[in-house]
This record gives C-alpha cells, sequence and structure tokens, in this order.
C-alpha cells in the first residue's frame, strides 16, 4: 500500500546569522491510509512546524516529502496551491469560520474558491452537514453555534472537497471534554471510512484513546513512535 505520507531527512531552520535555530532536524516520518496518528511534545518542539512542511506549507530547507506518491518538495507555485487544495484539508483550534456565512455556506467556501457556484457549493455544504449529524444547524451563523458544532462545521469545511489528508492542530483544544470526544468520533469515522489519513498534533491527554499511533517530538526530533491498543471507538 502507497503511505499517504512519506517525508525523508526533512530539515528546516528559521532566522539568520547568529538566531539561526534550527526546529526540525532530518526527521523520517510515514502514514498509512486509514490511520489517526497524533503528533504529541512539549510547546516549541517542531509539531505545527512539522505539518507545516509535510501539508506543503512551509519549505524544508533539506529532505524529500512525497503525499500521494508525489514529491511536494519539487513543485513551486500554483502547481503546489493546487495540489494542496485537491488533497490535504485543515482544521484548527480556532474554527476560523466566516462570521456572515451560515453552517452551509461556511462548509462550501473551499468549492466557491474552486470556481464552484455559492449555491452549488451551499446545497453541498448542506448535505455534507447532514452527513455529520449538523443538517438542522445548516442555516445558521456561527454565533449561533456551541464551540463543538462549530468545530463540526470546520469538519464539514475541511472535507467537503475529499481531501486524503486531514491535518488537525489542537482540534479540541477549545472545546470541553463532551465535545471533544464527540469531534475526536468524528474524524475516527472519517481517517477509516475512505482511507484517508489524519495527523493531529495536540496536547490534549483526553483525546489520546482515539489514536492509532503516538509519535513524540522533542526539540525537532522524533524520540518515540509507537502504535496503540486503541481504546475508543
Ligand atoms: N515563522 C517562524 N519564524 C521563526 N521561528 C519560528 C517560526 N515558526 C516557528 N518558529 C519557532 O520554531 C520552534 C517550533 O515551533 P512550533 O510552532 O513548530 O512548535 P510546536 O511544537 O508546534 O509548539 P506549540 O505546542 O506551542 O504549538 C519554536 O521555537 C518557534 O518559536
Amino acid at each position: 500500500m502507497q503511505p499517504i505520507v512519506d517525508a525523508r531527512g526533512v530539515t528546516k531552520s528559521f532566522g539568520r546569522g547568529e538566531t539561526r535555530t534550527t526546529v526540525l532536524h532530518g526527521i523520517d516520518f510515514t502514514v498509512m491510509p486509514g490511520e489517526i496518528t497524533f503528533i504529541i511534545g512539549p510547546s516549541g518542539c517542531g509539531k505545527t512546524t512539522l505539518v507545516s512542511v509535510l501539508a506543503g506549507m512551509l519549505k524544508a530547507e533539506e529532505g524529500e516529502v512525497s503525499l500521494f506518491g508525489e514529491r511536494i518538495d519539487r513543485m513551486r507555485g500554483g502547481r503546489l496551491t493546487r495540489f494542496r487544495g485537491r488533497s490535504v484539508g485543515f482544521i484548527f483550534q480556532q474554527f476560523n469560520l466566516i462570521p456572515a456565512l451560515d453552517a452551509a455556506e461556511n462548509a462550501g467556501v473551499p468549492l466557491v474558491v474552486a470556481g464552484e457556484r455559492p449555491s452549488v457549493a451551499r446545497r453541498k455544504g448542506v448535505a455534507l452537514l447532514e452527513k455529520l449529524g449538523l443538517g438542522k444547524q445548516a442555516g445558521k451563523l456561527p454565533s449561533q453555534l456551541s464551540g463543538g458544532q462549530q468545530q463540526r462545521v470546520a469538519i464539514a469545511r475541511a472535507l467537503i472537497h475529499q481531501p486524503g489528508l486531514l491535518i488537525c492542530d489542537e482540534p479540541t483544544a477549545s472545546l470541553d471534554a463532551k465535545s471533544g470526544q464527540a469531534v475526536m468520533e468524528l474524524l475516527r469515522e472519517l481517517a477509516a471510512s475512505d482511507n484517508r489519513a489524519v495527523i493531529v498534533v495536540t496536547h490534549d491527554d483526553r483525546i489520546y484513546p482515539f489514536a492509532d499511533r503516538i509519535v513524540e517530538m522533542s526539540d525537532g526530533r522524533i524520540v518515540d513512535d509507537r502504535r496503540t491498543a486503541r481504546t475508543a471507538p
């Protein structure tokens, strides 16, 4: 089976001269379809930098990064943007929904960006929200939704173009325990259903039972990589 993510020797630094700091030291990292992989480790150890490089948002100085067998470290400009737009969905701690758009319109935003008519994008947004158990909320503004519901709309937005890789940076950090569990249950289901891979950067140990694999970083290196006997459904 082809890996979804295959990174070799990824090195990344920030700054110049004396202030130059190396944040990733030759990381090797592979993710297979159908898995939820957690990346954990202390603040500043390089988790967000790593997933940004894996998603093609940041360029590594050294190393190779392939997504779905394609070398994204060799892609430039518009080609990379289009490839990322098709292949990767992002979910962040802040839901970043557009306040003036209702839930279905928010979910449909990536389709509009890709050139779809807003009415068609909204219709597809409604259909996906229904699938995610949020059909009744489709016409509501973000301010009328709970945190957990807003995060599920953000998940719908990340999935509407059916990316094979979902990258989630602290997806449950602003949610209470129950909403956090509901969001993780949804991510769990989505990872397994379409042979997609989900990578979750997190400090939230309440959700560790949802991981298939936990990768631990320290000072820009992977120091532990273990499969879990997943205890959550
Ligand atoms: N654009 C940047 N310019 C300079 N330094 C940066 C930049 N982005 C990140 N860093 C530095 O790189 C290091 C790793 O940051 P990163 O955000 O990847 O850590 P993290 O493990 O995700 O931390 P946290 O858990 O706090 O989010 C930190 O020391 C940070 O200050």
